[in-house]
């Protein structure tokens, strides 16, 4: 899937269609020159000259369009799922069928692009993710039909989509069991529809079945306690497409009132509607102002000598802070760029894979830039993130990329009961997590921890740490996290694993509340634990 992950559409955007096409050509019209002078091939040069006829048109079109591609590949970097929808569609009409069709033209498109080029176009898959996506982020965001229809998402403007894209949107929502949601895409795609094209049964390529959008409302309509309205729609579609069998019997099972199933609308729980309502709240939150609570610590070390890092603590019990500019823009930048090549490898190892849809690598103490960061968490925090064989102190940083609507199911980092089998180890519990922001996101993304009702808006530099066990070595059960779905732009972060193996006697807060190079209960007395 190109979008699932910024890293895959820039692979998309670094393809050069018409340089392959043009590479294709040359070949190609060198054979015909080559043939043309040999004998005994007189049999083959018609089809070779009506092939590269074809060719020549083709690489016409591809020129023509060149303004097109480059703007398909800017509206695809904007990661707004509006936009990226658009983008998709238009390009599987005017250049999928082309490109991923061996035979439309008689030949192989394969000869000038590589299986490997060829993988990194956009796909109808794409497309049906990027409708599942909207459906999606206009569930958990709580947009409205008409907004998302017109390209808006969460106050960022995108391309404005068209009926068809609703239709299809229509489809994904009620795939989600999403039925309400399903109602009001059917709606305005026919809403948008005009009565003539209706009529005009002329279905091509750029449109939807008309009367299968209305039946699938009538039957919505009907299962929503609208009965009359839904036989109604039922009655019309089938008036609109008379030969359309399945439209017929719907009609005449919902009005004969048999054989009609009850909808099962999408439950997702008391737990998950509270992780969306902190999701959609993040998003329009900016944070906190400094406040009188946030701690300055001054550190000095061999490799700082003086330093000062600002935290802000959102809750002391469990233990999770803020801190203000961890990394600078110049090193996010770097470590995005270390790992982009090697993106795509299991993000998180050991993981049950339906936690997340976001795609990442893991960059060792080898790498400068992962052995930096490792050092100045442990400069802050105090801990030892040393990486060893066995016994490990600090884990290899994980690098994670989200596209749109990318997300991590709520879990812990810890072992049980979210299967993260590598989570506990010789090297104990991974005691502490440092999560880094390395983007800013356009819309979205926050991390929520649904236990502590907080949401985390992510800010290029900042970090938060949390323990995932407590002071008496207990595992901390309202360290519930999730990664709540992009909403627009791409999110990138980095992860830093603190294994107890090493840090027996220097987690923050230990023993006593004296011993704590933190102090936090003298430094914030008044903070208010967790509900
Ligand atoms: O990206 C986020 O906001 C959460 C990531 C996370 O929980 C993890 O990497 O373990
Ligand atoms: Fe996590």
């Amino acid at each position: 899937r190109v979008i699932t992950s910024t890293n895959k559409f820039s692979q998309f955007a670094s393809l050069d269609l018409a340089a392959g096409l043009n590479r294709y050509l040359q070949h190609e019209t060198k054979r015909l020159e080559i043939i043309k002078s040999s004998k005994g091939y007189e049999k083959e040069l018609p089809i070779l000259k009506t092939r590269l006829k074809k060719l020549q048109l083709l690489n016409k079109q591809m020129t023509a369009r060149k303004a097109e591609l480059d703007s398909l590949r800017k509206k695809l970097s904007d990661f707004h799922p509006t936009s990226a929808l658009r983008a998709v569609s238009d390009f599987l009409e005017t250049w999928g069928e082309k490109l991923q069709n061996d035979t439309v033209y008689g030949f192989r498109f394969a000869e000038f692009l590589s299986n490997d080029d060829r993988s990194k176009l956009p796909t109808k898959s794409d497309l049906l993710f990027l409708c599942q996506a909207v459906a999606e982020i206009q569930f958990v965001y709580n947009l409205t039909t008409s907004d998302l229809y017109a390209g808006k998402v969460i106050g960022q403007k995108g391309t404005p989509l068209l009926p068809k894209d609703a239709y299809e949107i229509a489809h994904a929502s009620r795939d989600l069991s999403h039925l309400e949601q399903a109602a009001w895409w059917f709606e305005i795609a026919l809403n948008n529809t005009p009565e003539a094209e209706m009529k005009s049964k002329n279905v091509g390529n750029t449109s939807y079945p008309f009367a299968d959008a209305m039946a699938y409302l009538g039957a919505l309509k009907y299962g929503m306690d609208e009965q009359q309205k839904g036989l109604k729609l039922l009655e019309r579609a089938s008036d609109l497409d008379p030969e359309n069998d399945r439209i017929l019997r719907e009609y005449l099972r919902h009005r004969h009132g048999r054989d009609v199933q009850p909808l099962v609308h999408s439950d997702p729980g008391e737990f998950k509607m509270h992780w969306f309502r902190l999701c959609a709240n993040a998003s329009s939150t900016p944070l906190a102002p400094v406040k009188w609570y946030h701690v300055c610590r001054y550190r000095t070390s061999f490799r700082v000598p003086y330093k000062v890092y600002r935290e802000e603590i959102l809750s002391r019990s469990p233990f999770l802070s803020l801190i203000h500019d961890l990394v600078t823009p110049q090193e996010a930048r770097r470590l995005i760029n270390v790992s982009k090549d090697k993106i795509g490898h299991p993000a998180v190892e050991g993981a049950e894979s339906h936690l997340f849809n976001v795609q990442g690598t893991q960059l060792k103490n080898n790498e400068t830039i992962a052995a930096t960061i490792a050092d100045r968490i442990a400069d802050l925090t105090g801990m030892d993130t040393t990486e060893r064989k066995i016994l490990s102190s600090g884990e290899p940083l994980h690098v994670l990329n989200y596209g749109i609507s990318g997300s991590f199911q709520p879990h812990q980092d810890i072992y049980r009961p979210y299967g993260f089998s590598y989570m506990m180890n010789l090297s104990g519990h991974r005691l502490a997590s440092v999560l880094i922001y390395l983007s800013n996101v356009k819309a979205g993304g926050a991390t929520a921890f649904p236990h502590l009702n907080i949401s985390v808006t992510p800010e290029l530099g900042k970090a938060l740490l949390w323990f995932n066990t407590s002071p008496n070595g207990e595992v901390e059960k309202d360290i519930v996290h999730a990664g709540c779905p992009v909403a627009v732009g791409a999110k990138w972060v980095a992860s830093k694993g603190i294994w107890s193996s090493g840090n027996e006697l220097r987690r923050p807060c230990g023993p006593k509340v004296t011993s704590s190079h933190l102090a936090v209960d003298k430094i914030a007395p008044r903070i208010p634990a967790s509900p």
